[in-house]
């Protein structure tokens, strides 16, 4: 396994970053995110492998990858934050270490968004800081990573 490797997982809808409900998300895109990501990971030597899909079945595919060559994975996991058994299972399974990244403050928007199946196991959940979210989670996920 390569220490030096994060998975950046984005989930459904997050294509659409950029003109997807601007109010709520702002205006940068999923190019601008996978450019920061991989930029603030740079920082301590690591790159990244960005997957982004509007299936449930590639991301867990995805999270299973990692564990062959990933330190750890930060995950935007879209609306399967509120809905998804498998999701959390397939991130238990794989026991890497993970940051839950939400763009938007999910805990002011409505109830059904309260809840996420990941939180409890994540090393770091970062909310409601805009894009600029997913650095902070880099930066706090590698901190914890063993030396
Ligand atoms: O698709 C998304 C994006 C989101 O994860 C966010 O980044 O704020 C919040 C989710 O509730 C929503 O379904």
């Amino acid at each position: 396994m390569s220490a030096r490797r994060l998975l950046l997982v984005n989930g459904p809808n997050l294509n659409l970053l950029g003109t997807r409900e601007p109010d709520v998300y702002g205006h940068q895109t999923l190019d601008d995110v996978v450019a920061l990501v991989s930029a603030t990971a740079a920082e301590s030597g690591h790159e990244v492998r960005a997957v982004q899909s509007n299936h449930e079945g590639v991301l867990i595919d995805a999270i299973h990858d990692a564990r062959h060559d990933c330190a750890a994975i930060v995950i935007n996991p879209g609306g399967l934050t509120h809905t998804s058994v498998v999701l959390r299972d397939a991130l238990a399974g794989v026991a890497l270490p993970f940051a839950e990244v939400h763009v938007s403050d999910v805990h002011a928007r409505e109830e059904f968004r309260h809840f996420s199946y990941l939180s409890d196991l994540a090393t770091v959940v970062v909310v409601g800081e805009g894009v600029a979210g997913y650095a902070r989670a880099v930066r706090e996920l590698v901190a914890a990573l063993p030396a």
